[in-house]
C-alpha cells in the first residue's frame, strides 16, 4: 500500500514547472501574474542558453569574447551569449523595469521612459556562473535575483531599486547546466528544483522541498588562496582536516558557485570564499551571487554570513560589490563562524 505522503510526491514529481508556477502564484502576498511570468521567462531563457552550452566545444561558443567586464575579467563568448539571452528574454515581455548584470557595468533601464511602464521589478543576474570551467566541460549556472522596484512605477528606473537588501528579495535562483540541467528556486516559501527533459523541453518537478543537512561532512573552498587566508579561515580548515569524530570532512571545489552550493545543497556541506589579504571582500558579488544564493540556503534551512553577518541584512551600495561568503549547512556555517569571531 503507497503511504499517502508518497503519492502526493509522486503527482508532485510529475508536476511541470509551469504548472508549478501557476498552482503557487496565490502564495506570493502581491500575486498579480507578473512574478509567474518572469519565473516563466527564466524558464524560457534557461532552455535557450542551455542548449548552447550542450554544444560548447562544437560550435564557436567557448574561448574569450575578447573583452573584459568592469571586474576586469575576461568575458568568454557564453557569458556574452548568455547575457544577452536573459536580457532579450526578461526585457521583450514587458515584466521588468531594470535589469542589473555581472556583464554590464551599468543597470539597464528597460523602457521606464514609458509612463505606462507598470513593471514593478528589478532583477539582477549572473548570466554564466563558473565562466573558468566553460571550455573544460565542468558544470556551469546562471544565478537570478528579483526585487519590487522601491522608486514609484512609470518613473524612471534608479541604482536604489538594486541597491536592496538581501532580505527584501521576492524570489532567486539558480539554473545548474550540468550532468542535467536544473532550475532551482525560491519566492520565500520554500525551495525547489525542477530537471529539464530534453527530450520534450519540459521541466519536471524533481526535487521538492529541498532541504540543506544539518550538518554535512564536505568542505568547498580554494585552498590555493591558503596563505593569504584570515586566521580563522586556516584554523577552520584544520579543523576540517583533523582525525576526530566525524572528522576529517572531503574537499570538494568545483570552482563554479552554483555547482559547489548544489552539490552541499544536497548532500550537505559548507561553501566558502573568503576574504584574503590579496581581495579584502572576497571574490563574489554580493547582489548577483551571494544575496541569491543565501535567500536559497536560508529557505532551505541552511546559513550565509560573512563570517560574522548575515548575508542578507547586508546593505549594499555598489552594483558589482564583492563580500567574502560562508555558506551551506547549519552547523558547518555556525563553527566557522566561531573561528573566525575567535581568531
Ligand atoms: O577560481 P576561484 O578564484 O576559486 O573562483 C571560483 C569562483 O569564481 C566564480 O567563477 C565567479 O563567478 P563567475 O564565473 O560568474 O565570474 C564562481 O562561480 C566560483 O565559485
Ligand atoms: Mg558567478
Ligand atoms: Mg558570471
Amino acid at each position: 500500500m503507497i503511504s499517502e505522503t508518497t503519492q502526493s510526491n509522486m503527482a508532485k514529481k510529475n508536476q511541470t514547472l509551469g504548472e508549478f508556477i501557476i498552482e503557487n502564484q496565490a502564495e506570493f502576498k502581491y500575486s498579480s501574474g507578473e512574478l509567474s511570468r518572469l519565473i516563466n521567462s527564466i524558464r524560457l531563457a534557461a532552455k535557450v542558453v542551455n542548449h548552447e552550452v550542450n554544444k560548447a566545444g562544437l560550435v564557436d561558443i567557448i574561448g574569450a569574447a575578447g573583452d573584459t567586464n568592469i571586474q576586469g575579467e575576461d568575458q568568454q563568448k557564453l557569458d556574452v551569449y548568455a547575457n544577452e539571452k536573459f536580457i532579450q528574454t526578461l526585457s521583450n515581455r514587458n515584466i521588468v523595469c531594470g535589469i542589473g548584470s555581472e556583464e554590464n557595468d551599468d543597470f539597464i533601464a528597460i523602457n521606464s521612459l514609458d509612463e505606462n511602464n507598470q513593471n514593478k521589478y528589478v532583477v539582477l543576474i549572473d548570466p554564466l556562473d563558473g565562466s573558468s570551467n566553460i571550455d573544460v566541460n565542468v558544470s556551469v549556472g546562471t544565478i537570478f535575483s528579483v526585487y519590487r522596484r522601491v522608486t514609484p512605477v512609470g518613473t524612471p528606473v534608479t541604482i536604489d531599486d538594486f541597491l536592496q537588501e538581501g532580505n527584501k528579495q521576492v524570489a532567486a535562483g539558480y539554473v545548474i547546466y550540468g550532468t542535467s540541467t536544473m532550475l532551482v528556486y525560491t519566492t520565500g516559501h520554500g525551495v525547489n528544483g525542477f530537471t529539464l527533459n530534453p527530450a520534450i523541453g519540459t521541466f519536471y518537478l524533481s526535487h521538492p522541498s529541498m532541504q540543506f543537512p544539518e550538518t554535512g561532512n564536505i568542505y568547498s573552498i580554494n585552498e590555493g588562496n591558503y596563505a593569504h587566508f584570515p586566521q580563522g579561515v586556516k584554523s577552520y580548515i584544520k579543523y576540517c582536516q583533523e582525525e576526530k569524530e566525524d572528522r576529517p570532512y572531503t574537499s570538494r571545489y568545483i570552482g563554479s558557485l552554483v555547482s559547489d552550493f548544489h552539490r552541499n545543497l544536497i548532500k550537505g556541506g559548507i561553501y566558502i570564499y573568503p576574504q584574503t589579504s590579496k581581495a579584502p571582500n572576497g571574490k563574489l558579488r554580493l547582489l548577483y551571487e551571494c544575496n541569491p544564493m543565501a535567500f536559497l540556503a536560508e529557505q532551505a534551512n541552511g546559513l550565509a554570513s560573512d563570517g560574522f553577518q548575515r548575508i542578507l541584512d547586508i546593505q549594499p551600495t555598489e552594483l558589482h560589490q564583492r563580500v567574502p561568503i560562508f555558506c551551506g549547512s547549519r552547523k558547518m556555517v555556525e563553527k566557522a563562524e566561531e573561528f573566525m569571531k575567535n581568531s
